[in-house]
């Protein structure tokens, strides 16, 4: 054991912190930036450097003296609070059970799946926020949606096999990723828990409990955190952990992105080189990373860190690549918008459009926000974005492949865990405690206090009709005439009779 110490800098103002420093694994404040930086160099380990609310927390070596950062912190206004923990060196193993959750999305695994899939996807208040007084309307509406739009999705599906991929391949990571562990001397139980199909996350809970796992890594496998992705499959958990006497008692921490972690950075950068030798001019090849997009407002009202941990993982993947002397052009899109409402810009298919006009003739596109072959690299790029790009006037297109069970990227989740265990050990008891504990990596509770907070309304990425959801609209006879329409197209599409099966105007969506 060795006597670390974590300290906690309560920075001036909570609008100075900053999603994540660039040379750190965690959110930082930019005004302690740089001291911490010269700390960094002998003293304060940068890779456990974490900001909960306006704090920055930091593990400082044994040998680092703790007035000195007070003294640099109250050289720029900055308060320092201090506790000491016991942090182990080495993994916790011993008596305990270890666990790691892998938190996914999940996919439809037959064409009759899709449909209660997309029921599930859409009944989701983090992928559409109701008001409050439309609550109550989340299912019927997310029935309404997913039946409309089913038919669209399932040709996709019945163009990439008949389902999705993703359960099998997020089935192979958990196996790669526990006999990494194990290579890695730290045995471990790996679990996959699906946000919205099999295996759900409630399955793999009762698992975790059966098995009596005592400490749990959570390890969501998207690499930057969104609010609808990470932070959808943590607020579930959160409300799992709650109800559950053992969950509660039983200790866990979450990594809650990884996007800036090297071996992630290398495995990526690994297969953009080996993708660039399939063309003939390697040189003058665009690399295209293209990204799942979100609306807009999750990152502009709803502080949504997603596009900011997306910009900085593809600079320091173009980073890498300068190392290896790829000065390759690039540049980064967002795919996959659902709805009229803004989603993030630029996106992939105008950039596609603009890049041919202007006469680029080699694209690489590069999936960059998930980690499995899925629906919208296998239908969406390789099929729509390429006839896209070679009418648009480019010439040779090319794509990296997902990274899968490649062998750099599992070791490198493994030694995520590794890292993380120690701290799981420093996490209090129960909720209520971890409130006010040093949690170095984040506790959900905790994650879910740092981002989205308020879990402010926010517009519907879907819409229902072209006239509502808007600020006008929300008046109290816009309401009601929404409402009525609302039921209107809920027996409609329950019933699957009415006005608008009657002049063909379903399915609406897409
Ligand atoms: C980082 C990745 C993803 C983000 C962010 C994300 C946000 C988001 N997605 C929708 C709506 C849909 N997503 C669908 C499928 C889907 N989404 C992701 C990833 C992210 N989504 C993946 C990997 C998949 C494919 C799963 C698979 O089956 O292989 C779908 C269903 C497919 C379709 O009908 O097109 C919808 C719908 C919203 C609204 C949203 C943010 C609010
Ligand atoms: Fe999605």
């Amino acid at each position: 054991m060795n006597q670390s110490m974590n300290i906690r800098i309560q920075a001036p103002s909570p609008s100075l912190l900053l999603p994540r420093a660039k040379s750190s694994s965690h959110w930082m404040c930019p005004c302690l930036r740089v001291q911490l930086e010269t700390c960094a160099s002998s003293n304060i380990s940068k890779t456990s450097l974490v900001a909960r609310g306006s704090s920055v927390w930091c593990k400082i070596k044994p040998m680092f003296n703790e007035s000195l950062t007070k003294k640099y912190a109250s050289q720029i206004g900055a308060l320092v609070t201090s506790r000491a923990l016991e942090v182990s060196d080495t993994p916790v193993v011993g008596d305990d059970k270890i666990g790691v959750l892998l938190l996914n999305l999940g996919g439809p695994e037959t064409l009759e799946d899709v449909q209660p899939f997309l029921f599930n996807l859409f009944a989701d208040p983090d992928i559409i926020r109701l008001p409050r007084m439309f609550r109550f309307l989340q299912k019927p509406l997310a029935k309404f949606i997913s039946v409309a739009r089913a038919p669209k999705s399932k040709e996709g599906y019945a163009s990439i096999g008949g389902g999705s991929p993703l359960r099998q391949i997020t089935d192979a990571q958990a196996e790669e990723l526990r006999k990494a562990l194990t290579e890695k001397n730290v045995p471990a139980k790996v679990y996959v828990g699906m946000r919205y199909w099999h295996p759900f996350t409630e399955e793999a809970i009762e698992q975790i409990k059966r098995d009596r796992i005592t400490k749990l890594v959570v390890l969501p496998l998207y690499p930057q955190f969104s609010i609808s992705t990470s932070g959808s499959s943590l607020r579930l958990l959160e409300s799992i952990f709650r109800e559950d006497e053992y969950l509660v008692n039983m200790q866990h921490t979450v990594i809650p992105s990884w996007y800036q972690r090297e071996g992630y950075i290398k495995a990526m950068a690994d297969l953009i080189e080996k993708e660039l030798r399939n063309f003939d001019r390697p040189e003058e090849v665009m690399i295209f990373f293209s990204a799942h997009g979100v609306p807009l407002a999750y990152v502009e009202e709803a502080g949504d860190p997603y596009k900011a941990e997306m910009e900085e993982c593809v600079d320091l993947i173009m980073e890498e690549l300068e190392k290896r002397r790829l000065n390759n052009a690039y540049t980064l899109a967002y795919q996959s918008r659902v709805g009229p409402v803004e989603w993030l810009k630029p996106y992939t298919d105008e950039t596609i459009i603009e890049l041919g006009q202007k006469g680029v003739k080699s694209l690489l596109a590069v999936p960059i926000s998930f980690v499995s072959e899925h629906i919208e690299t296998l239908e969406e790029i390789d099929v729509e974005y390429k006839e896209l790009a070679l009418k648009s006037g480019v010439e040779k297109w090319g794509r990296v492949p997902a990274l899968g069970c490649e062998p750099t990227f599992i070791s490198d989740l493994a030694d995520a865990v590794i890292e993380s265990l120690p701290y799981v050990g420093a996490m209090a008891v129960s909720n209520l405690e971890a409130r006010q504990s040093l949690v170095p990596l984040g506790s959900v509770e905790e994650l879910l206090a740092a981002y989205d907070s308020q879990r402010r309304e926010l517009p519907p990425p879907v819409t229902v009709w072209e006239w509502g959801w808007t600020k006008s609209a929300e008046t109290w006879n816009g309401r009601a005439a929404m409402l009525a329409v609302l039921v209107l197209l809920v027996l409609e599409v329950t019933t699957g009779e009415g006005f608008l099966h009657q002049w063909g105007i379903l399915p609406l969506f897409r």
